[in-house]
């Protein structure tokens, strides 16, 4: 992809400050999606590019998932450098050092209702199922004729309707249960302070990436992928894309003199 001029001035003026985050979204932008979440892999070269900027002083790297860490680490093999939010902002894993979650007695209890409807629900309606999450329950409803894919998610949503304590996204062919509220943003500002970053660079493609997009600030740089409305400042079209913008990136800051002594 040739990258446009905007977007390799912002990537040029970022790849310069002192502290530098660069934070992905998972699925969609460093993974293609596929029908089956656990067949999700990191596009090579995007891979390659974030171990090398992880490699580079001041340079942090962060996948910003709505994944579980656990799920996360499964398919994205990440290193312990890159720096991991997981289920939306409610799980941290800095440094391969996990911060889980923990529910009280009433979360618990949400979760079981959740797991109860969800789990119905998907009895119900041919080719959609059910992940698990420490925190929530997804509804995937990729594989399942469109009808009943949308019959499916009304009523789930009708049946929880009422729950003040359990929460719901809508994500790509997905409903997402969670007793925790989080989101993407909270998840960007906890990564921003702890690292100190001078500035931020963020990439996402889904609706939950909106909660991210609002959270960045003057200076910082956001990438949506495909098509919806969005916050972000960039766009591009494809996962093979970001490959190519984050690869730059790299490319930028890893020639600048300042990089090259650790
Ligand atoms: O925030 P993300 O890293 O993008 O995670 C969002 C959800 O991703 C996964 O589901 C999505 O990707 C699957 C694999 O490509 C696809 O089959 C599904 O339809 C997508 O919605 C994951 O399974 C969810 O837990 C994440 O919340």
């Amino acid at each position: 992809m040739s990258i446009d001029g905007e977007l390799r001035e912002a990537l040029a003026r970022l790849a310069k400050v002192d502290k530098l985050l660069v934070a992905l979204d998972f699925d969609g932008v460093v993974a293609p999606i596929v029908p089956r979440a656990e067949d999700a892999r990191p596009l090579p070269a995007t891979g390659d590019a974030v171990v090398r900027l992880a490699a580079l002083p001041h340079t942090w790297t962060a996948y910003v998932s709505g994944r579980s860490l656990a799920s996360l680490v499964a398919v994205a093999s990440p290193d312990t450098r890159t720096l991991l939010i997981g289920s939306h902002g409610a799980e941290v894993r800095l440094g391969g050092e996990e911060q889980p979650v923990t529910l009280d007695p009433d979360q618990r209890d949400a979760l079981d209702i959740l797991h109860r409807v969800f789990t119905e629900i998907a009895s119900q309606a041919p080719g959609t199922w059910v992940e698990e999450k420490p925190a929530g329950r997804v509804l995937h409803t990729r594989q399942a004729d469109r009808e009943d894919a949308a019959a499916a998610v009304t009523g789930a949503k009708k049946l929880l309707a009422a729950r003040s304590d359990i929460f719901l996204k809508d994500g790509k062919e997905v409903l997402e249960g969670s007793v925790v509220h989080a989101t993407k943003g909270e998840g960007l500002a906890f990564l921003r302070q702890v690292t100190e970053a001078d500035a931020v660079f963020f990439a996402g493609d889904d609706v939950t990436d909106e909660d991210g997009f609002h959270a960045l600030e003057t200076g910082d740089v956001g990438l949506k992928v495909g098509d919806g409305e969005t916050a972000a400042a960039f766009r591009v079209g494809s996962p093979e894309d970001v490959a190519d913008v984050v690869d730059l990136l790299a490319r930028l800051r890893s020639e600048l003199p300042a990089q090259r002594t650790p």
